[in-house]
């Protein structure tokens, strides 16, 4: 039955000959009957199997567990890695969460297709109530997914017994006489999850026996749901302009489909998502001022950004605004959006200046620039240009600067200095600043 269950899901997610497992092993009795079963779906399936044991050092057997996995794997032959770690004290979310973290940062760089966990069904249910407990919303509500596919330079991780339940993963390794580590904090009652497992589940198992398995079939309706969300930020996303989205076409949604967006594209920029009351308060501001007045609100790891009528997620530190040489090319990356140079005629910057200076450069503002927009008009500061040109305080270390031979020649969302300036009808090239979100 375990054996079929596994199977089945390791073939739903396609893995077959080729494919490059990874258990990930804490010598707990879950991921060393997990070991078990790969070991044994292997020859027939065709993947190969490797293990890893993440050492956290956090207790004082971490050790003995380490050993025991070693073990298990030169017994069965699978190549093991173990990965010493040290876990931050002081982390605001607590040491479980920290360890946690780091665990899975370290399992990520792991060489394979698939990490392999050995959550089950139980662990499920867990999930989910404590998840709701926390207020969590639908894709919380999700709790773990069966498989998740690769994802950049990530493997996708797999959960092949989560529609088993605990018992019957015990009741394999006594029936196949397997050893395993017990982790001390499983018993402890004074972490939440551990409450829930040992006190609340067991109460609601006397009214509800069938309370685990419904927990986790609604945790199935909530990923459906959490599905569809995404897929609407999507369209959503599309409809209002693509990667910088157009504030009148995002300010006609209403205020559930721009939260639902914004989370969406925080989460895909590897961003924790922001919270409900940081998202309210962004479209509060959002709405209530005018349309062209700029605005940036802090959204936890992130910041949103109005301007000229675009809005974006900025998570872009003024110093990723690396100084750039510039060539000839197309386009270059300036944060996260671009530059690109189009050629012109009778407009932009004079192509015979860009073609005779020693260095072209693309930078931020430096301390003192000074520029003439026009022929007729007196050289400013960059502050005055800016305060003239409406450009927010936030905006302005992030403007782009062209520099010929070190000497101001065009600044994004400003315009291009008289000394440079195309003549008309003369060959020009323009600087067009794409902003974009992260
Ligand atoms: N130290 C470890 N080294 C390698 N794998 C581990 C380790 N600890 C846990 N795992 C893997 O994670 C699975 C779940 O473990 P556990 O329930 O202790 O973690 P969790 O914190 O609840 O879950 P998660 O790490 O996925 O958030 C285990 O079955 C095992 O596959």
């Amino acid at each position: 039955m375990l054996l079929r269950a596994a199977s089945g899901a390791l073939a739903a997610a396609g893995v077959g000959p080729g494919s490059r497992l990874c258990c990930a092993l804490s010598g707990g009795v879950d991921s060393i009957v997990l070991l078990d079963l790969l070991h044994a779906l292997a020859p027939s399936l065709g993947f190969s199997l490797q293990a890893a044991h993440v050492h956290h050092g956090l207790s004082a057997h971490a050790d003995a567990w380490a050993r025991a996995c070693e073990a298990r794997c030169a017994q069965l032959k699978v190549p093991f890695a173990l990965f010493r770690v040290e876990v931050p004290c002081g982390d605001s979310e607590g040491l479980e969460a920290a360890a946690r973290r780091v665990r899975h940062a370290v399992l990520d760089g792991v060489e394979c297709d698939w990490l392999v966990f050995g959550h089950h069904q139980d662990d499920q249910a867990e999930t989910i109530l404590f998840r709701l407990l926390r207020g969590s919303g639908v894709r919380g509500a999700a709790a773990m997914a069966a498989f998740e596919p690769p994802r950049a330079a990530r493997p996708g991780r797999l959960r092949p017994l989560l529609g088993c339940r605990r018992a019957a993963i015990e009741a394999w390794a006594r029936q196949r006489g397997l050893a395993w580590v017990e982790d001390e904090s499983n018993a402890a009652l004074d972490f939440s999850r551990n409450h829930l497992r040992h006190r609340v589940l067991p109460v609601i198992g006397e009214r509800f026996p069938a309370a685990v398995s419904t927990l986790a079939r609604a945790a199935e309706h909530f990923r459906e749901a959490s599905e569809l969300l995404d897929q609407l930020a999507a369209q959503d996303q599309a409809a209002c302009g693509g990667r910088t989205l157009r504030r009148d076409l995002l300010l006609a949604l209403p205020d559930a489909r721009v939260a639902n967006l914004l989370r969406w594209l925080a989460r895909r920029n590897g961003l924790r998502a922001p919270a409900r009351a940081r998202l309210d308060e962004a479209l509060r501001q959002m709405r209530a001022v005018a349309a062209s007045h700029p605005l940036r609100v802090e959204l936890g790891d992130m910041a949103c950004c109005v301007y000229r009528g675009q809005v974006w997620l900025d998570s872009d530190a003024a110093d990723c605004l690396q100084p750039r040489r510039w060539a000839g090319e197309e386009s270059l990356p300036w944060g996260a959006g671009s530059i690109d140079f189009r050629p012109a005629v009778g407009e932009g910057v004079a192509r015979a200046a860009l073609d005779g200076a020693g260095s072209v450069m693309l930078a931020m503002c430096r301390p003192g620039l000074r520029m003439r927009l026009g022929g007729g008009r007196p050289r400013r500061s960059f502050r005055k240009l800016c305060q003239e040109a409406g450009v927010p305080a936030w905006m302005r270390e992030r403007l782009p600067v062209l520099w010929i031979d070190g000497e101001p020649a065009w600044i994004g969302g400003l315009g291009v200095a008289a000394e440079f300036a195309c003549a008309p009808a003369g060959p020009g090239v323009v600087p067009e600043w794409r902003v974009r979100g992260p």
